[in-house]
């Protein structure tokens, strides 16, 4: 495993943390005449979703999204009218969702982002990645070169292998270290560039995420899991959309209650003289880590 301590003058530093979203799908298996990132959820397209969880995020420094030229204006206009401020760039993709991820890191080395960069790389149609995902993400780069969100199995997973034409039973791996890849995937940047350029070399590999190509090309850098949960869902099918909807619908009105009660407290911390009330017994809570307002 790389030695990543930081020395006393590399701590003083701040050590840019970049979300990459990548939003350069055909979404073919939801519907290719009509791309998912930006179908409309809770009344806003699923996109805006991760934008917005990234932006509001404090640990993120600097926001890169990955586009087609199909959602490019509809992105653009996106970030625009909702005045965020971390988005540095907007950047095509590529055929396949690795050739998009290539294009991102060949992108922050253009801009010359250091080796210990912590990059985090969510796919723009997992729409409720919660704020508590992302920091912990954030974190755990400062043990682990590299991180993933993941979801523990509550399905035994069954590997099969081709018996004619059917499909057999290899094995069934014990279910309690089975887990479901979510996003998003947490690297230093000099992990996962390295990875990508052994990758490039092997031109039949076509990886379906970003850890995968570590665990593949890097095998003595372990890749540490940090929670996910059912509700950080990725949508991938017409079929997801009820779940999402209901999601949404959650997300929202537990938003605008945490808003009422800020507005309600600060007005009482008026009529009281200006004390602090935020700490007391009874102050406004963040919602629950998986309903964050956003
Ligand atoms: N060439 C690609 C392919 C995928 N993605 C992104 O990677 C994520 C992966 O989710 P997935 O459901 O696989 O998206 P699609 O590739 O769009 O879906 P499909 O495989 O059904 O075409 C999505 O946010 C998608 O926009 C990307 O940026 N560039
Ligand atoms: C990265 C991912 O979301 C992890 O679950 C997933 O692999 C993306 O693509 P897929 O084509 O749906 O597997």
């Amino acid at each position: 495993m790389t030695d990543i301590t930081p020395t006393d003058e590399e701590q003083q530093r701040v050590v840019p943390v970049v979300a990459v979203v990548l939003a350069a799908g055909s979404g073919v298996r939801f519907d290719p005449r009509n791309p998912k990132q930006l179908v409309m959820l809770g009344g806003k397209p699923i996109v805006q979703w991760c934008l917005e969880a990234f932006e509001h995020s404090a640990a993120v420094t600097d926001i890169m999204v990955v586009v087609n030229d199909r959602v490019r204006e509809p992105v653009e206009h996106i970030i625009e009218t909702t005045g965020m401020t971390k988005v540095r760039a907007v950047i095509n993709g590529g055929a396949e969702r690795a050739d998009s991820t290539q294009a991102a890191l060949d992108t922050l080395a253009r801009f010359g982002v250091p080796g210990d960069a912590k990059i985090l790389i969510h796919d723009s149609v997992r729409p409720f990645v919660s704020q508590r995902q992302i920091q912990d993400c954030v974190d755990a780069l400062d043990e682990f070169t590299a991180a993933t969100v993941a979801d523990p199995s509550t399905d035994t997973v069954l590997l099969t292998e081709a018996l004619g034409d059917r499909k057999v039973i290899k094995s069934v791996p014990d279910r309690r270290f089975v887990f479901r890849a979510q996003t998003p995937q947490a690297f230093r940047y000099a992990t996962i560039r390295r990875a990508y350029e052994f990758a490039s070399q092997d031109h039949g590999f076509r990886p379906t995420d970003d850890t995968r190509v570590v665990v593949e090309y890097l095998p003595d850098e372990p890749v540490a899991i940090v929670a996910g949960s059912q509700f950080n869902m990725k949508v991938t099918t017409p079929e997801d959309m009820p779940f999402a909807e209901l999601t949404a619908a959650i997300i929202t009105r537990t938003s605008a209650k945490h808003d009422m009660r800020q507005v309600l407290m600060s007005a009482i911390d008026e009529l009281m003289g200006g004390s602090d009330t935020t700490d007391q017994p009874g102050a406004p809570q963040q919602p629950a880590p998986d309903t964050q307002a956003r």
